[in-house]
């Protein structure tokens, strides 16, 4: 029977640089992760593209897929919903690919039900300052909602016990090489060999 891939879940508080460390990840060559892209209520930010970012759904359509059961975790976070589509995160594992979640808190909880075997990691700001100075930054949210972003933050980074590995983010690629050694010690600990060195093997 073919080795069932490893799902790694990446969590952190808004801003933190889930997205900015996941682009960096996957540009990396060694990389054999598949992202699962999240569907979700909230409306594009300025250069978001749809079916790339994320599947934006309407609040009806995003509720029939609950109903259909189609998706593997969903949470309601700062007035939007967001969730996995699940077909997508089965299929993939079952074919012995990696596959990476960038979810928020509530959403890990319930991936880690389902899939206890999976990999929890959470990202963390070097400190609650340096937090909203990046989502101010970043200049993509109101007032408002970068306040009621860096509420969930404390909320979130409360959370963090619930997971197997706690990564700073204080420089990109040093978060990105934290992330990926963590995964390497899991394909050994759960005694697969990782995508990288059977791509190896195949082509020497
Ligand atoms: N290590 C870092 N040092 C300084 N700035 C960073 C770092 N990582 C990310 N950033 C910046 O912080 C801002 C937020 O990053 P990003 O959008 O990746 O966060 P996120 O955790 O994915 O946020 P959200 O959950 O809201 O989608 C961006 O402007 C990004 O360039
Ligand atoms: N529970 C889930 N959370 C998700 C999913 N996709 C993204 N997210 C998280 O939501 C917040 C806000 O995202 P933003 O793009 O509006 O800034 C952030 O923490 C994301 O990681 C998902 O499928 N499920």
């Amino acid at each position: 029977m073919k080795e069932k891939g490893l799902l790694i879940v990446l969590s952190g508080p808004s801003g933190v640089g889930k997205g900015t460390v996941r682009k960096a990840i996957f540009s990396h060559e060694d990389t054999n992760f598949e992202y699962s892209i999240s569907m979700t209520t909230r409306k594009p930010r300025e250069g978001e593209v749809d079916g790339v970012d994320y599947f934006f759904k309407s609040r009806d359509e995003f509720e029939a897929l609950i109903k259909q059961d189609k998706l593997l975790e969903y949470a309601e976070y700062v007035g939007n919903y967001y969730g996995t589509p699940i077909d997508y995160v089965k299929e993939t594992l079952n074919s012995g690919k990696d596959v990476f979640l960038e979810i928020e808190v509530q959403g890990a909880k319930q991936v880690r039900e389902k899939f206890p075997e999976g990999l929890f990691i959470f990202l963390a700001p070097p400190s609650l300052m340096e937090l909203q100075s990046r989502i101010v930054t970043r200049g993509t949210e109101s007032d408002e909602l970068i306040n009621n972003r860096m509420k969930e933050a404390r909320k979130e980074i409360e959370m963090m016990n619930l997971y197997d590995y706690v990564v700073e983010n204080d420089q990109v690629e040093a978060a990105c090489d934290r992330i990926k050694a963590i995964v390497l010690a899991e394909h050994c600990k759960t005694s697969r060999i990782a995508p990288r060195y059977k791509k190896m093997l195949e082509v020497e």
